[in-house]
């Protein structure tokens, strides 16, 4: 699908992976709506509609995407970037992890993830087909490697990016008869807000876990595949990893 004047909806923009995107779509040409529940000073750029509104929120997400298309337009893409990444052991120092903590990062990650996903996709099928192939529009969800290789203290975080990755095949099953393609980036170590703070002596090994560049991702990379995903009309019901061959150990 050519973005060009396509509505793009990029939740977490107002940050990190969802902000590369956001600044990549708009620089070819889209219109980018961000849902994020952190919004930056609204003024900032007059292309980007920001809409705050927390993921996991049913009526607000969908008041939010009809906000969306009564302003911008036909809603052709969502790229799902909101997530959260708090670590805890099952068993920590202070005894078993909440499970308030657990079902948090399920909620925002996983559950966040497919009530935007289920909402866009509702507006996308009500749209016209865009060529002779029936496309109505994408879907992009990012899980993480840590789908594949949780490390230690991320049961809640590697089980919500796991339901990511899982659920991708299913719901491009369920939309590609109607036209929607639906695939899942997983992220291996990125710069972002999420990792800055980080002293050295976390960042260094895992810059060395990496095969090669040794280096993290940058999050320009992150949008470049978004992009490719969103051009490339064969490309469906797939979990991509962009890591530079990373696999990541136990700690
Ligand atoms: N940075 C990294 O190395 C990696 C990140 N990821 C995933 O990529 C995604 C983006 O991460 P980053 O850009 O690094 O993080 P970030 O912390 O820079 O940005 C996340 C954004 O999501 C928003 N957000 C969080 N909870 C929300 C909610 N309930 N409703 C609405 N917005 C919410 C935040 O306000 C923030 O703007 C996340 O899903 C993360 O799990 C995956 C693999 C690696
Ligand atoms: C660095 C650390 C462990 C990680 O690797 C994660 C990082 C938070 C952002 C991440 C999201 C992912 O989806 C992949 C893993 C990771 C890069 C974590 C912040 C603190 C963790 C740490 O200090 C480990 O030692």
């Amino acid at each position: 699908m050519n973005i060009t004047d396509k509505v793009v909806v990029i939740t977490g923009g107002a940050s990190g992976l969802g902000g590369a995107c956001v600044d990549w779509f708009v620089r070819h040409g889209a219109k980018v709506a961000v849902l994020d529940r952190r919004i930056p000073d609204p003024t900032a750029d007059p292309q980007i509609v920001y809409l705050e509104a927390d993921v996991t929120q049913a009526d607000s997400v969908a008041a939010v995407m009809d906000k969306i298309a009564e302003q911008l337009g036909e809603i052709r893409v969502c790229i799902n970037c909101a997530g959260i990444a708090p670590a805890g052991k099952t068993v920590g120092r202070d005894g078993a992890l909440a499970l308030d903590k657990f079902r948090q990062v399920i909620d925002v990650n996983l559950i966040g993830s497919f009530n935007v996903l289920r909402l866009a996709a509702e507006k996308m099928l009500a749209l016209e087909p865009l060529d002779a192939d029936g496309a109505r529009g994408v879907i992009i969800n990012t899980a993480s490697v840590a789908a594949f290789e949780g490390q230690i203290g991320q049961a809640a975080y590697a089980a919500s990016k796991g339901g990511v990755a899982a659920m991708t095949l299913p719901i491009a099953r369920d939309l590609g008869p109607r036209g929607v393609r639906v695939n899942t980036i997983a992220p291996g170590v990125f710069e972002t807000p999420m990792m800055a703070g980080l002293n050295e002596e976390f960042v260094k090994p895992l810059e060395q876990a990496v095969q090669f560049p040794k280096r993290l991702g940058r999050a320009e990379e992150f949008a470049k595949l978004a992009a490719h995903i969103v051009d490339n009309d064969y490309l469906n019901g797939e979990v991509i990893r962009l890591d530079g061959g990373i696999r990541m150990g136990p700690r």
